[in-house]
């Protein structure tokens, strides 16, 4: 697991004043055959978490995708959902009931070829039971947010990728779910769609737990404010995006980047992160009091002599505390520590600009992961082991 601030919570869902957890995933895990795809998927989430599930090829993300969903029954472990546990034998009651609440965007958007667009969404909202009245509302509101309205009457058959794209994920939304599980979302779409599906995911975010798998690593400080990365059916990441990008930093990846008081965010999956350098070492409560002031997506102590062997800075070798600092997107987090060194009566020797990049930091993560892979345990099966759950 990524060495998280150990002064402090980074996330929404750390706080205890946080929203309580709408969905957890206790153990989850599924073997197929022999096969262990996903073990012991752990993780809590909340209302209003945009989380982004990372991994590479065949890591398991669509398998946890679909076991979240209800779609595919879980050899292992069960999920929460506000307290109600399904594990994999569920009945097909209990698994509507979970369905009600979750909106599934499959890879690769299946659609029912024969099918209008209108035909396909008001068959979906006719399966979730909606009032006439409800369901012309939300199509016409969904179809328009979606641009798909003068599609409507199209066959899905004929649709370019992107528009059935857009299709599949209105057919997620149609019964208005608490939860939405994204599978590439953006796959297929061009770039003002892309931006503008990104746009509609934050906002639906607002209100919702959303769980987006992707591969564009771009998007993920755009529309994640949470971070999950898999690599062999396990999880081995859980923190911010900004927390994920620093860590390329502290391997020293990107140590020859620094600009002092840089401001520039060059790379397109790049996020701030700062060295901060103060005249004394923190009490583990100060290490807190700074992870949470404005700007401060994430904090690490930095071993002295991990800078110092890296710039053989001065100010470094005769300081009491270095800190490397993640930043948020949007927020520059300098004023406020300034602020605070000021009251402390702390001196700020030093804060350097250093560019995160999250690209970078997934692959060093996923290649430790890959090459010091912890045992799986293969448990026994449950009885519907290899049966797939009719969605
Ligand atoms: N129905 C299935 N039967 C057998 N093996 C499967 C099945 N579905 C997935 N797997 C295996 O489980 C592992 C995880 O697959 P999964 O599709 O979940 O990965 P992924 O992270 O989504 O990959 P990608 O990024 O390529 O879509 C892979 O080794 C895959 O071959």
């Amino acid at each position: 697991m990524a060495a998280r601030s150990a002064a402090a919570p980074a996330r929404a869902s750390d706080d205890p004043s946080a929203s309580p957890a709408l969905l957890v995933s206790r153990g989850l895990g599924r073997q197929f055959g022999q096969q262990q795809a996903v073990t012991g998927l752990t993780f809590t989430a909340s209302r209003g978490e945009v989380i982004g599930l990372l991994g590479p090829n065949g890591a398991g993300k669509t398998t946890s995708l679909r076991m979240l969903a209800g779609t595919l029954a879980a050899t292992q472990g069960q999920l929460e959902l506000e307290g109600e546990a399904f594990d994999g034998r569920a009945s097909q009651r209990q698994l509507n009931r979970l369905k009600r609440r979750i909106g599934y965007l499959p890879e690769g958007a299946p659609l029912w070829p024969q099918l209008t667009v209108r035909e396909s969404l008001e068959c979906v909202a006719g399966l979730h039971g909606l009032s006439r009245k409800v369901r012309n509302d939300r199509l016409a509101a969904l179809m328009d947010r979606l641009d798909i309205t003068p599609f409507a009457n199209q066959l899905c058959a004929v649709l370019s990728k992107g528009y059935r794209r857009r299709v599949a994920l209105a057919m997620a939304l149609t019964h208005d779910p608490d939860i939405l599980l994204l599978d590439e979302p953006t796959d297929g779409l061009d770039p003002l769609q892309k931006d503008s599906v990104r746009a509609f995911i934050r906002e639906l975010g607002r209100e919702r737990l959303i769980i987006v798998s992707t591969h564009l690593l771009e998007e993920v400080p755009r529309i994640c404010d949470r971070v999950l990365v898999m690599a062999n059916g396990q999880l081995g990441f859980d923190d911010t995006p900004e927390a994920l990008a620093a860590t390329s930093v502290s391997e020293g990846i990107l140590g020859g980047s620094r600009s002092r008081y840089g401001a520039g965010y060059g790379a397109s999956s790049s996020l701030p992160v700062w060295r901060v350098t103060l005249s004394r070492a923190l009490s583990e409560r100060e290490l807190a009091s700074v992870s949470r002031l404005p700007g401060v997506a994430a904090i690490t102590p930095v071993k002295p002599g991990d800078a110092m062997a890296r710039d053989k800075s001065p100010l470094v070798v005769s300081t009491g505390a270095v800190l490397r600092l993640a930043g948020r997107l949007h927020q520059d987090p300098r004023p406020a520590l300034a602020r605070w060194c000021s009251y402390m009566e702390i001196r700020l020797d030093e804060c350097v600009h250093e560019r995160g990049d999250i690209e970078v930091a997934f692959r060093q993560l996923v290649t430790r992961m890959v090459e010091q892979p912890s045992p799986l345990p293969m448990r026994k099966q449950t009885p519907r082991a290899d049966q797939e759950v009719s969605s």
